[in-house]
């Protein structure tokens, strides 16, 4: 049994088996690198995704390691390459895709790549051919072969037009950007391949995630990861959003347990195949406060890229998230305070093991 899970833009895992069947999991990583990432990713050629790498290594833990296949088109750190299974997959390429599933018996997908809100905006044509012809590719495989699909949507499908505080399940989406609009179609696309021919479509919409794993991507929630490895080396981080931004953020361990939760749960139990979910919502202001009781020396300047705080303004500030608890029973493990904690303890660990120095 072998679960996959591409990603999309961020992670690709196969899956072998069928996990309700089973409780085998196998992940890959579909990830196809923009060729120009440019000023988001330069510098970041080979760092594993935050959620992609974080997810698979548990899904190891949890289903066995020679069931979940992580997939990418970029090389894996070393540590991720010796994990377990690991192939190239581009997720515009459908045939050697379906030479994956069909060679592995995949049973579950989880389709992660996709270019994020900003660098999308900075290559539209690109942005469309992976998040939507990618997409198209992993929904066709797996309707062809019955697959458990899971695509991560975002608070991105949303727009100024929605209801912000919060933004339910349900409601007006007319995002303004290429990626909020490729994560609309994929949510409308899975549900109709699943009213219409019983596709196994899930989609949640994530908030802004933070792992310490997670290089800046190219997303409008990049600060919420960069201002704890700012605050441990330089002590100071210059914000690209106004210090009252708020927006809904999670720590990658509650979005990699509500999504294993959820691709568990018994189809009877789901009255909708694209849930919220949330944990908390905070400003720069009220991250860097937080930070600042555990390095009171911090500084923030702010230097508002227009951009990105356009974007930023135009999705929710809160998420409700009462679907998902009623019928799943999703629960967050971590607040602010504890996000905080941990994210201190696991950069400084890591610049640690690196040899880099800590302030
Ligand atoms: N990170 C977040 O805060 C967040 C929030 C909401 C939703 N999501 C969703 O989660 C997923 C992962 O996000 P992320 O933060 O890891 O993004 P990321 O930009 O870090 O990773 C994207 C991955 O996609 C891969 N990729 C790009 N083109 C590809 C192709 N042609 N074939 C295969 N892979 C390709 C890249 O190599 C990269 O590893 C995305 O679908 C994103 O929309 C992320
Ligand atoms: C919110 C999310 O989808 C992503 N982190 C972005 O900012 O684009």
């Amino acid at each position: 049994m072998r679960l996959c899970v591409p990603n999309a833009a961020v992670l690709g895992l196969f899956c072998r088996g069928c996990l309700s069947r089973t409780g085998n999991w196998t992940s890959r990583s579909f990830n196809s690198l923009p060729r120009k990432m440019s000023r988001w990713n330069s510098e970041e050629p080979c760092s594993p995704h935050l959620n992609v790498i974080l997810s698979l290594l548990m899904s190891r833990k949890q289903y066995g390691t020679e069931n979940v296949i992580l997939s990418d088109i970029k090389k894996p750190p070393p540590h991720v390459f010796t994990s377990g299974p690991f192939v190239y997959a581009d997720v515009l390429d459908y045939k050697h895709l379906r030479e994956l599933i069909v060679n592995n018996r995949i049973t579950w997908l989880v389709h992660y790549s996709a270019l994020l809100s900003a660098v999308g905006e900075a290559n539209v044509a690109l942005a469309r051919k992976i998040n939507i012809t990618g997409l198209h590719n992993v929904l066709d495989l797996a309707l062809e072969n019955c697959l458990r699909l899971f695509v991560p949507s975002t608070i991105g499908a949303f727009g100024p037009s929605s209801p912000r505080d919060p933004a339910p399940d349900l409601c007006v989406q007319r995002p303004r950007t290429i990626y909020g609009v490729s994560k609309v179609h994929g949510e409308l696309m899975g549900e109709y391949l699943h009213h219409k021919y019983g596709l196994d479509f899930r989609c949640l919409r994530y908030p802004g995630v933070i792992s310490v794993n997670t290089p800046p991507g190219g997303g409008t929630t990049d600060y919420a990861v960069q201002i704890f490895h700012d605050a441990l080396s330089t002590g100071h981080h210059e914000c690209y959003l106004r210090p009252d931004t708020r927006l809904p953020m999670m720590h990658i361990s509650d979005c990699h347990r509500a999504t294993v939760e959820f691709m568990q749960a018994p189809e009877c139990q789901l009255s909708l195949r694209t849930y919220n979910i949330a944990a908390m919502s905070f400003t720069p202001e009220e991250v860097a406060q937080e930070i600042r009781k555990h390095l009171p020396h911090l500084k923030v300047t702010y230097n508002p890229d227009s951009i990105r705080q356009t974007i930023a303004d135009s999705w929710p500030v809160r998420f409700d998230d009462s679907n998902a608890r009623r019928d799943w029973g999703w629960a967050p493990a971590f607040g602010i305070e504890e996000l905080v904690a941990d994210m201190l303890r696991s950069v400084r660990d890591k610049r640690t093991n690196e040899g880099l120095p800590v302030s």
